[in-house]
């Protein structure tokens, strides 16, 4: 609790900075153009204070981030707030003295420069400082306080605050003094909180002071060798890399909308009206993701979750390129808003709490400066592509379309993102085998799956499964025989009971009597057999580099517990993915057989029959259908079998598949084809009541 207290000292005072920074933008722009007489004149000062605040991004971005590294950020942050409280005030004070408007405008133009020049040195040190003042699980919370505070409410209190006073005296008919008008004391009032600011950090945050020892010893470099190693940081470190060029690609999108939007409005056949809708609307829905986000995806990882925003931001902005009406662009315009702000928000945490402190200020000044550019550079440039080629109207039955290069523009561009998103996914997902709809939808539930336990898996994983008395342990052992002719190790197991504490679950689960456990108990029962097995036989093997043969695993619980108990199937794959940590076979070999035979076999055996074999035929055609749905799904993965032919027939399919997977791989090297990393997801729902057709078995 007490290491929050200094945050919320500068949360408070940032926000009041940032109100004073955002009505400056507006009254040092407004002033500017108030200066000057004529249209043009007017629109020239208006945007070109406005651009000169984009400026010094260019020429001191490299800089800020290597002073925010090697400097006291205490003073910094101080120094900095105290130039720009002189700055900013000397805009007002300049006509006071007499100036004519073209000095004047000029000025404005001259001290924003400054003012944004000082302002770049000032933000990496205050983004590398906030991580050091509050604990690692309350970073989130913070940043997303922040970025509300700081682009959605001071943004829009300063423009009303503002047009407010300005109504106010206008209205009020009482003619006021120069230094009184409502846009100086805008600007004083930007002044003044940069001061309360620089006051502030001074006297009642001292825990940004002081330096690590690491950047002690990082200061002793030059300033050009900390520049160098911040970047080789960015491009070796893949999280940072990705989660970097992530961040840009999500402004990308948003600044393409921006940029094509008043001519994708008028190709809605909907004028100005349109495109301010659509720009405010992608705000709206910036504000209604950084605001909800976390609060409904709850604990989905964030490594994921920033991939995922990442790919709506850009699907949306693909839909957007497809939307006929307005209704449908001002939704496309909400979730392109929503998947920028949450991968922003979801990006800029994890940078927190990712990034040593030596490096931060580098890490942030680069994200920053690149935001800044990328925003700039895709308003520019898709605001100057729309202007290519001519457009068509087309006509889809009763509705009417424009195609131009707008909409080609935005499907090219969402396309790329998705792409991006993607790749960032793939690069920093931390669930590897934990499937992700699944995984997401459990979070919305608030259940999240957990991730899958990293090991080094050097061996080769074959599992066979089947209904009664497929075959299974008589194939099991063949491929043992066969595989320990090589030099490999094979480890032959099962499920249920190949350790101690399996073998008491398989009687407890088999051959219960009376005291039989009940459909979910069952189903924890083969989890928890499964858990250990893996923990403390399959695992180890693995990272050895064996072979390892099992006599079912994970489907037999989708299609026995799932299928044929009719528990929920996607449960019973979560159980299972928890169990197992995400482990998942290279190979399933499935021996399809009819239940009236398999079981036919274990009656020959004439040992009886346990409690499950005991079950219903139709129990039985369940279980076989599952099994083979699964199959099909992923069918890379699977060899499936007919297992009424004879045994070597089917010993010799699976030898030959398992050579082709291991190929040249010596023993103790992973297989040739890695396995890919998710689950597949079964889905149970219609259980198809004829025989498979022939084509799906080998
Ligand atoms: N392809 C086959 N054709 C005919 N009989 C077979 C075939 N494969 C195995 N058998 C016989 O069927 C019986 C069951 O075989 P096995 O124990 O290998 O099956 P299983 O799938 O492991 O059975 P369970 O479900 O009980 O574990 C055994 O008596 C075995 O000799
Ligand atoms: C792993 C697992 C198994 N079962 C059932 C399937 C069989 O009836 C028995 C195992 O005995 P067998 O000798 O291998 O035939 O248990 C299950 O219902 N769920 C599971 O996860």
């Amino acid at each position: 609790m007490l290491r929050i207290r200094p945050f919320r000292r500068l949360w408070l005072v940032l926000g009041v900075a940032s109100f004073g920074d955002w009505l400056g933008l507006l009254a040092t722009a407004l002033f500017a153009s108030s200066q000057v007489s004529g249209s043009a004149a007017q629109g020239a000062a208006f945007g070109g204070t406005i651009a000169v605040r984009l400026l010094p991004a260019l020429l001191l971005g490299p800089i800020a981030g290597v002073m925010a590294d090697r400097f006291d950020r205490r003073y910094t942050m101080v120094i900095t707030d105290l130039i720009r409280f002189v700055v900013y005030l000397s805009i007002p004070l300049v006509p006071l003295l007499g100036a004519s408007g073209a000095v004047t405008v000029t000025w404005a133009a001259i001290a924003t420069f400054i003012g944004e020049t000082i302002t770049l040195i000032w933000i990496p040190a205050k983004e590398a400082a906030v991580p050091n003042l509050i604990p690692k699980s309350r970073i989130e919370v913070s940043n997303q306080l922040t970025l509300v505070t700081t682009y959605g409410i001071t943004p829009v209190l300063a423009a009303l605050g503002l047009s407010a006073l300005t109504a106010i005296t206008q209205h009020s008919g009482v003619p006021l003094p120069n230094w009184a008008e409502p846009v100086v004391l805008a600007l004083y009032f930007n002044a003044f909180s940069r001061l309360a600011t620089a006051l502030v950090v001074f006297f009642g945050i001292r825990e940004i002071g002081g330096k690590s020892p690491e950047r002690q010893q990082d200061a002793q470099q030059t300033m050009l060798r900390q520049f160098a190693d911040g970047w080789q940081y960015i491009g070796g470190t893949p999280l940072v890399r990705g989660l970097v060029l992530g961040i840009f690609g999500a402004f990308a999108a948003g600044g393409i909308v921006i940029g094509t939007a008043r001519t994708f409005a008028t190709s809605l056949g909907a004028g100005e009206a349109a495109f301010s809708l659509l720009f405010g609307t992608i705000f709206i829905g910036l504000a209604v993701g950084i605001g909800l986000g976390p609060m409904i995806v709850k604990d989905l990882s964030r490594r994921r979750w920033f991939g995922m925003n990442i790919v709506l931001a850009s699907a949306s902005v693909m839909f957007l390129g497809l939307a006929f009406h307005l209704s449908m662009a001002l939704v496309g315009a909400l979730l392109v808003g929503a998947g920028a702000g949450m991968a922003f928000l979801a990006g800029t945490t994890l940078l927190y709490g990712e990034v040593g402190d030596e490096v931060r200020g580098r890490v942030f000044s680069v994200v920053q400066i690149g935001t800044r550019m990328v925003l700039l550079l895709a308003i520019t440039l898709s605001g100057l592509l729309v202007g290519v080629g001519s457009s068509r109207r087309v006509e889809i039955g009763s509705v009417a379309v424009d195609v131009s290069f707008t909409r080609v523009l935005l499907l090219g561009a969402g396309l790329v993102g998705v792409w991006v998103g993607i790749s960032a996914f793939r690069q920093m997902d931390d669930k590897r085998g934990v499937p992700v709809l699944a995984d997401l939808w459990g979070s919305l539930r608030g259940r999240p799956l957990s991730a899958a336990e990293p090991f080094p898996r050097h061996g080769f994983f074959v599992v066979f499964e089947g209904g009664e008395g497929a075959g299974k342990s008589t194939q099991v052992e063949r491929l043992a025989e066969a595989l320990r002719e090589s030099d490999r190790e094979v480890v032959v197991t099962r499920e249920p009971g190949a350790t101690d504490v399996g073998t008491r679950i398989r009687s407890l689960v088999l051959n219960s009597g009376d005291a039989a456990p009940s459909a979910r108990a069952e189903a924890l029962l083969y989890a928890a057999d499964r858990a250990h097995h893996v923990a403390t036989v399959v695992r180890p093997a693995l990272a050895r580099g064996a072979v390892v043969i099992s006599d079912r695993y994970v489907d037999s619980s989708l299609a026995y517990q799932g299928a044929g108990r009719t528990l929920p199937v996607q449960e019973i794959s979560w159980l299972s993915a928890w169990a197992t940590g995400g482990l998942k076979p290279d190979l399933v070999v499935l021996l399809d057989v009819d239940p009236g035979v398999g079981l036919g076999r274990v009656d020959a055996r004439g040992l009886g029959a346990d409690r499950l074999e005991s079950e219903s035929r139709a129990f039985h055609d369940r279980v076989r259908y599952a099994f083979l749905d699964l199959a099909a799904a992923d069918p890379k993965r699977y060899l499936v079998l007919d297992a009424a032919r004879p045994p070597g027939e089917i010993a010799d399919a699976v030898r030959k598949r398992v050579a082709t997977l291991l190929g040249h791989a010596g023993p103790g090297q992973p297989p040739a084809a890695p396995p890919d990393a998710e689950w597949h997801e079964p889905d149970f729902a219609a259980v198809p009541p004829e025989p498979p057709p022939g084509g799906r078995r080998s």
